[in-house]
């Protein structure tokens, strides 16, 4: 863990280090270009022999697809609490979207003519759900479940499978739930590259969504254009801004939290309360020797944990924004002065009673938020991203002569005869 303090010489440093772009590096980069073009010219020869290389599983065309009566049985066999749970999640998450989704609406612009915007949700749509370090069982809901609750009929899954060419129980049964009406057992950058261009098996899809590592987010970057994507949400992160009113048992254990999800993860924790920062410390330390994925946690609490004490609460907020969190946590005494200086967190978690956990699993927005610094340009996964928008207009005779002379106008200077005459032809 890194330790700084605003009487510290390094600490403008340390400060500006946290104005952070979202850029892969070269060498993630030049792997996926790779990936992709692969994929491209070879189709599923490619994706199965990536595969067998990243994931160390040997899976013939048919077996790439999960058949439908495994999706079933998974749910069927799935025991009673973890189906309630997924259940629990599946109702929040829904009922979340139904409010974020848009609706049609339309109006008679200056001239009289009808202008408005309709949605319908897009056609096939590819959900990416990472497996690489662990089953994410939540993130099936955090997207599956927001796709069907947009009325999208063909969802599309790529998960990663173990070495035995298999795919945890527990995520089939909460794709089925979520309502994923395809699933593929296979990951990485591959899967990616095989939802925007296509191979022998999988159709192509036309916007990807979910989260993943370096090497997926990078990909559905480089597909950008031929599909449209969601956001860049990468490894997850959390950054906790606390006043002395934070409890730092609670904040401990939101940092370990966000270290068990193991490399390139991140938690930083702001505060202007030297006594609060010294239990936290004390905290992590004493929490940490009791949690079970020691593997992951190691690294993440040796590089990628920071502690910080800011001169004032103020200073925490324009740093928290130069970061801009996947999560930020905020406990303040002083909510309403300092919660209106946060403008690009993906997510914020507000009080001692919030843990980031519950938003991870349950809570109701989606859990897929933006990463890295990308929070400045991308908010998370919202139930409108899985809807198309198009725009209509309607002129009648009236209208469209009232729309000439502007028409007329615009088009002397730009030298479109053409645009003028198609519209005083219509006998205007
Ligand atoms: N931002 C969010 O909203 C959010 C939500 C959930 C999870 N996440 C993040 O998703 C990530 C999941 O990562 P993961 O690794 O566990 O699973 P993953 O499924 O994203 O990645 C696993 C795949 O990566 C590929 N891969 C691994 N090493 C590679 C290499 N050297 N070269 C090329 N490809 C390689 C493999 O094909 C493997 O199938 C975590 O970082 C987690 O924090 C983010
Ligand atoms: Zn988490």
């Amino acid at each position: 863990m890194k330790i700084i303090r605003h009487t510290d010489p390094g600490y403008p440093a340390a400060a500006s280090a946290l104005n952070r772009r979202a850029e892969a590096s070269d060498a993630v980069r030049e792997v996926v270009s790779g990936v992709i073009k692969a994929v491209r010219e070879r189709g599923d020869a490619a994706v199965l022999e990536l595969v067998e290389k990243f994931d160390g599983a040997k899976l013939t065309p048919a077996q790439m697809r999960v058949p439908q009566a495994e999706l079933d049985a998974a749910w069927d066999a799935a025991d009673a609490t973890l189906k309630s749970a997924l259940q629990a999640s599946q109702r929040n998450v829904a009922a979340f979207a139904q409010r974020s989704l848009r609706q049609e609406w339309s109006f008679k612009n200056e001239q009289g003519a009808t202008v408005g915007e309709v949605y319908h949700p897009f056609e096939r749509v590819g959900c990416y759900v990472p497996g690489g370090t662990a089953p994410l069982v939540s993130t099936s809901i955090m997207t599956v479940a927001i796709a069907a609750a947009a009325g999208v009929p063909e969802i599309v899954v790529c998960t990663p499978c173990g070495r035995d060419g298999t795919v945890n129980p527990g995520l089939l049964a909460a794709l089925k739930l979520a309502g994923a009406t395809e699933v593929y057992k296979i990951g990485g950058s591959q899967a990616i590259a095989a939802l925007a261009f296509g191979t022998e098996t999988i159709r192509p899809v036309t916007k990807i969504f979910g989260p993943g590592n370096s090497y997926v987010v990078e990909a559905k970057r480089q597909a950008f254009g031929v599909v449209s994507i969601d956001l860049l949400p990468g490894p997850s992160e959390v950054l906790i801004l606390a006043d002395k009113s934070g409890n730092p048992a609670f904040i401990a254990a939101d940092i370990l939290a966000q270290a068990e999800h193991g490399k390139d993860s991140m938690a930083g924790f702001l505060t202007d309360d030297a006594a609060l920062l010294d239990a936290v410390v004390a905290q992590v330390a004493e929490q940490s020797a009791t949690l079970s994925r020691q593997a992951q946690l190691t690294p993440v609490l040796e590089k990628g944990v920071f502690l910080m004490l800011v001169p004032s609460m103020e200073e925490g907020a324009r740093l928290a924004n130069d970061f801009a969190p996947e999560h930020l946590t905020l406990i303040t005494t002083r909510e309403q002065d300092i919660l209106p200086l946060i403008r690009t967190a993906g997510a914020i978690f507000l009080g001692n009673y919030s843990p980031v956990a519950v938003g991870d699993f349950l809570a109701g927005p989606s859990h897929t938020l933006p990463t890295g610094g990308s929070g400045k340009s991308f908010p998370g996964i919202t139930a409108d991203m899985f809807q198309r928008r198009t725009s209509i207009i309607r002129l009648d005779r009236e209208s469209c002569a009232r729309s000439e002379p502007v028409v007329s106008a615009i088009s002397a200077v730009e030298g479109l005869d053409a645009h003028a005459r198609s519209v005083f032809i219509r006998g205007v």
